[in-house]
């Protein structure tokens, strides 16, 4: 009884957290925090100088939130600014623009910064002191994008990260985003500063998502079974069970699994017909 009132008494107390945004320039930080704590877009772009700092309250699961959020500046020229901003932090806002492949390209780097700065503090491994929602954000310039859905989810899934896809000009996912994102921070808070198992739990293996990666970005079809070139039929057909195993799409729920799998097969058909 007295445990079950203590825990009433707990989740009325108001819960202080820090939140940093993390990302190359111009990927549309400043504009996510802009959509969500002031419900307006702004299309002309202001470069942050080094951090914008502002304190919003939060109502998720019955607790108020205070939020201090720390808008990082994505621009190299400020990483003495931002260096001193990374530790003590609870959520990460990580975002990268799905019209530009480098921004994607460089979220290791930026959770390399991170890792640099807070050294023993935190366990780059899995990093489940901290939450992190990454933002595939722009969504509404559909003609730019070269990053898909399931590479970026696949991305984070595989990190046990949240994935949102996000335009700040139209304001599609934010709410959804900062929702989970402050969700998962309670819960976290709650587990005692590290993520609840079940939220680092990802459904599928690191084998299955390199698999992936590998297929999507290999040359040719011999490269897509992993065999050399002028491998024979044995080979090839090794090869693709060991790969329709790994990724047959009843079995494998990683991101882009389905699309993998049929590239296999597709790869299978083609070196079969000119192999005697
Ligand atoms: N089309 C479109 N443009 C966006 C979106 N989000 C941001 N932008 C534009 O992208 C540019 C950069 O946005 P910012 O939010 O300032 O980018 P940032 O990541 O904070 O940049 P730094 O402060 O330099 O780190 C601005 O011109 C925004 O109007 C979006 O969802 N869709």
């Amino acid at each position: 009884m007295e445990s079950h009132l203590q825990k009433r008494k707990d989740s009325r107390k108001p819960l202080r957290i820090k939140v940093i945004s993390m990302g190359n320039a111009e990927v549309g930080k400043s504009c996510i925090i802009k959509r969500y704590c002031e419900k307006r877009f702004v299309p002309k772009y202001q470069a942050t100088i080094g951090i914008d700092y502002g304190v919003t309250k939060v109502q998720i699961k019955d607790r108020e939130i205070k939020v201090n959020i720390f808008d990082m500046a994505g621009h190299p020229f400020f990483y003495e600014v931002r260096n001193e901003f990374y530790k003590d932090t609870q959520g990460v806002i990580l975002v990268y623009d799905v019209g530009q492949k480098e921004s994607f390209e460089s979220l290791d780097a930026w959770l390399a910064e991170m890792k640099q700065e807070l050294g023993p503090q935190i366990n780059i491994d899995n990093l489940d002191n901290i939450v992190f929602a990454v933002c595939a954000n722009k969504i509404d310039s559909t003609k730019h994008r070269c990053v898909d859905e399931s590479e970026g989810r696949l991305w984070s899934e595989s990190k046990g990260f949240l994935y949102f896809e996000t335009s700040a000009q139209s304001g599609e996912g934010i709410n959804e985003m900062f929702q989970a994102f402050y969700s998962s921070i309670v819960d976290l808070c709650d587990n005692g500063g590290k993520r609840p198992v079940s939220a680092i739990n990802i459904g599928f293996t690191k084998e299955q998502a390199d698999s992936i990666r590998r297929i999507r970005n290999s040359k040719d079809s011999w490269d897509m079974l992993g065999v050399k070139p002028g491998a024979t039929r044995d080979e090839v057909n090794k090869a693709y069970r060991k790969l329709a195993v790994l990724l047959h799409p009843d079995k494998c729920v990683a991101p882009g699994s389905e699309d993998a799998f049929k590239a296999v097969v597709n790869a299978r058909t083609a070196l079969l017909k000119n192999i005697k």
